[in-house]
Formats: C-alpha cells, sequence, structure tokens
C-alpha cells in the first residue's frame, strides 16, 4: 500500500460575486499517493482548476477558502498554516503547470533567467550553479541544445518548447507533487503526446507525484493510477483508475466514460453526449447535483445529497449503491 501524500479534506472555496456565493468547490475529498499520478476529470465548470489553485493556496479575493478545508502535506495543514510557511512550500514541494505557457513566462526575461530566478527563491547557489542548473533542467525536459536555448526568450520558442521551459521551471526544486493543470490543451496533438510522455518519465525519474487535471479520460487511463471524477463543485466518484474504468458506480463516470471515442469511429459517428447542463455554482440543487441529467434518478436524488461512500472500485456518492449514510457524516465515510 502506497503512503498518502497529499490529503484533502472537505475542500470548499467559494467566491463572492455580485450575483451571489459561487460554490466552485464545495466540500472536496482528494487522496494523492507518493510517486503515483491521480487524474482528476470533469465537464468545464466542475471546480477542477479552482481545487488546484486552492492546494496551492493561489485563490485571490474574491475567493476564500472556507474553515473546515484541509490540506494535510508532509505533516502540515496547508489551509492552516502562515504564508510565510506556505512558501516554502510552493515552487519548492510542490509545483504547478498551467495550461498556457505564454501567460505564466514573462516575455521580457529570457527562459535561463526565469528558471535562475526560481531556483535561488529556494537554494541558496551562485548564479554560475543556478545558471548550470537550469541548463541541466532544459536538458531533463528534452529541449535541444540547451546551452544555447537557455538564453533564448520565450517568443523564440514553439508552444511545446515553452510548455517543456514551464515544467523544468516547476521541476527547479525536486518537486515531491507536481500539479499538472490541463497541461497540453493550448498543443498540437502530437505535441500533447510528447509532452504526457515526458510528464510520465520524469514521475518516474524523479519519484513525485503528480496530479493531472484534464477533460480527457483517455489521457487518464493511460497516465493516471488513480482518479477522482468532479461534477458540480464536488468529488462524486474516486479510486483506482483500473477499478473505475472496469466497474463505475456512479452514473455520471458511466456517462463519461461511454462518451470517449473508440478507436476506429469515424468523424460523423456520434459520440455519446450527456444531455443537460451543469447547474450554476450560484445556485447547486438541493439533493443530488447531477439528478437531473441521470437516468436511473427517483425522487429521493432530488431531494437529499448522496454522501461519498465506499463501493467495489472505491467510493461513489450516490443513491443507487447502498448509500444509507447521512451527508454529515461524509467524513467518517470517506476515511474508512
Ligand atoms: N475568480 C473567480 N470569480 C468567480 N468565480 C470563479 C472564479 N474562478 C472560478 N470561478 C468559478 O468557479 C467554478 C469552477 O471553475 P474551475 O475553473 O475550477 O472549473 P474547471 O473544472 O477547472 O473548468 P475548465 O475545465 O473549464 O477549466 C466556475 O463556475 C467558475 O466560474
Amino acid at each position: 500500500m502506497t503512503m498518502s501524500l497529499l490529503r484533502v479534506e472537505n475542500l470548499r472555496t467559494y467566491f463572492d460575486t455580485r450575483s451571489g456565493v459561487m460554490k466552485a468547490v464545495d466540500g472536496v475529498d482528494l487522496d494523492v499517493r507518493e510517486g503515483k499520478t491521480l487524474g482528476v476529470v470533469g465537464e468545464s465548470g466542475s471546480g477542477k482548476s479552482v481545487t488546484a489553485l486552492s492546494i496551492m493556496r493561489l485563490i485571490e479575493r474574491p475567493g476564500r477558502i472556507l474553515p473546515g478545508s484541509h490540506i494535510y502535506f508532509e505533516g502540515k495543514d496547508l489551509a492552516a498554516v502562515s504564508e510565510r510557511e506556505l512558501e516554502a512550500v510552493r515552487g519548492n514541494r510542490i509545483s504547478m503547470v498551467f495550461q498556457e505557457p505564454m501567460t505564466s513566462l514573462n516575455p521580457v526575461h529570457t527562459v535561463g533567467n526565469q528558471i535562475i530566478e526560481g531556483i535561488r527563491l529556494h537554494r541558496r547557489t551562485s548564479a554560475r550553479q543556478a545558471r548550470e542548473r537550469a541548463i541541466e533542467l532544459l536538458e531533463l525536459v528534452g529541449i535541444p541544445s540547451p546551452e544555447r536555448r537557455v538564453d533564448a526568450f520565450p517568443h523564440q520558442m514553439s508552444g511545446g518548447m515553452r510548455q517543456r521551459v514551464m515544467i523544468a521551471m516547476a521541476l527547479a526544486c525536486e518537486p515531491k507533487l507536481l500539479i499538472a493543470d490541463e497541461p497540453t490543451t493550448a498543443l498540437d496533438v502530437t505535441i500533447q503526446a510528447q509532452i504526457l510522455e515526458l510528464l510520465r518519465q520524469l514521475r518516474d525519474r524523479l519519484a513525485m507525484a503528480v496530479i493531472l487535471i484534464t477533460h480527457d479520460l483517455g489521457v487518464v487511463a493511460e497516465m493516471c493510477d488513480d482518479v477522482a471524477v468532479m461534477y458540480a463543485g464536488e468529488v462524486v466518484e474516486r479510486g483506482s483508475v483500473d477499478a473505475i474504468f472496469r466497474s463505475p458506480q456512479h452514473p455520471y463516470t458511466e456517462a463519461l466514460l461511454r462518451s470517449i471515442p473508440l478507436l476506429g469511429m469515424t468523424q460523423d459517428e456520434p459520440l455519446n453526449v450527456i444531455p443537460g447542463v451543469v447547474p450554476s455554482a450560484l445556485h447547486w440543487p438541493g439533493g443530488c447535483r447531477f439528478a437531473a441529467r441521470c437516468s436511473y434518478a427517483f425522487q429521493h436524488c432530488h431531494r437529499q445529497p448522496p454522501a461519498l461512500v465506499a463501493t467495489r472500485s472505491g467510493f461513489a456518492a450516490c443513491w443507487l449503491r447502498g448509500n444509507a449514510t447521512e451527508r454529515s457524516q461524509r467524513g467518517a465515510a470517506t476515511d474508512a
């Protein structure tokens, strides 16, 4: 059994907007095992990015992480530590790679200087040593002629190369956990595959854990050990990829799996799209949030929210799955 590296419990992140309180993340539990990859999947707006940003405590006003949220990592609750303590973790023990490298890289500095800045923020090294380490990192992420590329500016590189630079920056301090939020969405399909392959190699070589946020269950199948399925600000199912792909217990997971394009399908064959839309984070429905789109829903589903309880594939929040536990006991159920 692999040890837990990160445990998120009852994470709630709300945004106070003019129209009301957006309950973007509303009681999320996650578990990331040491050296393993957790895929976080779900439709747009389900709260994946807000969850990732909350783990790093990068939520800015009007957003707030609510009391009672816990982010346990290396013996600390990151939801409760001081900003100063957090700075020692961020970019050092936990790093993040975002979707669009051009918005994260500074256009007026060379990529080398940006990597060096990251290294020197957390490590006492001379400028020369840091530059050598930057070249080493560029080589590690597969950038050709790193001695020359270290002095290049972001706009002189292709999208794929820039994403490699972002990964190099994230790895500068050999983090125990890398959070990658849709790291390949902005890239061409062939480059996407290369970046995912690079992430997989680096995870094994550096023995780090990865949280991979994606829309794409095909990517989860290839890359991840565990998966958490998010819907409307909650995790509705989680467990090992093998078990959940073989035997999904939540109707939403089932529907997502049915919507994966299969090899050999022609472009004009319709995919199984899930009818209906995700409800608004301003007004989550009172019962199961998926009930309005669920073909199995019965009356009770619309009234009472189901708890996340143990199933044969992991944990699922569905009244069809022997869900006798009330929501107030959710914590106990997820710890079981
Ligand atoms: N700064 C903000 N102010 C108000 N609401 C926000 C803010 N950031 C996110 N939200 C809301 O939080 C909800 C969750 O957003 P989030 O970006 O986490 O979804 P996601 O699952 O990552 O979607 P996508 O796959 O499109 O990135 C959305 O309803 C979004 O509108």
